[in-house]
C-alpha cells in the first residue's frame, strides 16, 4: 500500500513536532507540507532540523499544498475555522486534536462531516480511549447506585497549557454524564457551595511543570470509592494515534469520527 501523504497543521508546536519525527520514521506516511501560522518565527525552517531528526526537505510554510492524502491538525482554537474551511475546499480528510473551540467551531466540523471524513477527538491517546469506555461501563453500573456515585474529573497539565478542562476532561464528563443523567458541571469550589449535589460532575483541572497529560476520574459511593486515572509519560502517545487516525480516514466516507471508531472500541 503506498505511503498516506500528510500535511501537519501547527507543526512547529509541542504536538507538530512529534507528529513530524514519528511521521518521519513511519515508512506508512509520507509527511509532505508542515504547516504554521503566518507570524511564525519558524517560517522557511526544515520541520524535520525543528523537530530533531535532521533535514526532511519539508519547511515550515503557512502554504496550504494542492494535494494530500489527509491534514492532521494540532494548532490552536481559533485557527481550526479556516483549518476546515482549506479541507472542505479541497477535499482533504481532516484528523482535528486541537482542544478548546466553542459551539460555532463544532458546528463547522459537523457540517464538514456531511462532505469530507473528519477524525475529530480530544484526545488521540490509546490507553485514554480506553478510559473512557471503561467510564462508560462504571457510570451504566452506578447510575441507580442506593448511596449515590459522585463523579470528580481531575485532570494535569503542563503550564503552558491554554485551555481548561481539557477537552479529554470535557470529553469524560460527556460520557459520564450519557450514562448517569448528571445536568450540572461545576468547574472547581470555593467559598461556601453546601453539601455536594448528586446530580453533578466536578472538574479540577491542575497546571504544573512539565505534565503532558494525566486525567483521574472518581466515582465516590459511601463506603467504597473508584478510580479511574490514566496518565501519560510523554506526547508520543497522542502522536502515533494521530498519525493511525490519519491512514484509518483514508477510505472512509464523508462523516464525523472519533478514536473510538478508529480504534475498534465502539460495538
Ligand atoms: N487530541 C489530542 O490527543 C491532543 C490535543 N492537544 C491539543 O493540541 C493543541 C496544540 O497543542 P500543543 O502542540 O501543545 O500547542 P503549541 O502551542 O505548542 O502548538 C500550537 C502550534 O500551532 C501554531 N499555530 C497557531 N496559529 C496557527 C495558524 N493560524 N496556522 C497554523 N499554525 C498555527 C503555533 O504557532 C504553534 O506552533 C492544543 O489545543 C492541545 O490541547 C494536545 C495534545 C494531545
Ligand atoms: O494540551 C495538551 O497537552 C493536551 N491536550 C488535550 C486535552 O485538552 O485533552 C489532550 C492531552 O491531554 C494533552
Amino acid at each position: 500500500m503506498k505511503p498516506t501523504t500528510l500535511a501537519i497543521h501547527g507543526a512547529a508546536g509541542r504536538m507538530g513536532q512529534r507528529l513530524v519525527a514519528l511521521g518521519h520514521a513511519d515508512p506508512a506516511v509520507e509527511l509532505v507540507a508542515a504547516i504554521e501560522s503566518a507570524s511564525s518565527p519558524n517560517l522557511g525552517r526544515d520541520a524535520g532540523v525543528l523537530a530533531g531528526v535532521g533535514e526532511i526537505g519539508v519547511p515550515l510554510s503557512a502554504d496550504w499544498p494542492q494535494s494530500v492524502g489527509a491534514v492532521i491538525d494540532f494548532s490552536v482554537p481559533e485557527a481550526v475555522d479556516g483549518v476546515v474551511a482549506r479541507c472542505l475546499e479541497h477535499k482533504f480528510p481532516l484528523v482535528i486534536a486541537t482542544t478548546g473551540f466553542g459551539e460555532t467551531t463544532r458546528n463547522a466540523i459537523e457540517e464538514a462531516a456531511g462532505v469530507i471524513p473528519v477524525c475529530w477527538a480530544p484526545s488521540m491517546s490509546l490507553t485514554v480511549n480506553i478510559a473512557m469506555k471503561l467510564a462508560e461501563v462504571a457510570g451504566r453500573a452506578l447510575a441507580d447506585h442506593p448511596t449515590g456515585a459522585d463523579v470528580e474529573i481531575i485532570e494535569r497539565h503542563h503550564r503552558f497549557k491554554e485551555d481548561s478542562p481539557s477537552g479529554t476532561a470535557l470529553g469524560f464528563g460527556r460520557v459520564i454524564s450519557d450514562a448517569m443523567g448528571q445536568h450540572q458541571h461545576t468547574h472547581g469550589r470555593h467559598g461556601r457551595p453546601g453539601v455536594r449535589p448528586h446530580d453533578e460532575i466536578g472538574y479540577h483541572a491542575v497546571r504544573t511543570g512539565d505534565n503532558p497529560g494525566e486525567h483521574t476520574i472518581v466515582f465516590g459511593l459511601l463506603g467504597e470509592t473508584l478510580e479511574l486515572r490514566v496518565a501519560a509519560t510523554n506526547r508520543d502517545c497522542y502522536a502515533s494515534g494521530a498519525l493511525v487516525a490519519a491512514r484509518w480516514l483514508q477510505d472512509k466516507p464523508a462523516g464525523l469520527y472519533d478514536m473510538q471508531d478508529v480504534l475498534g472500541l465502539r460495538p
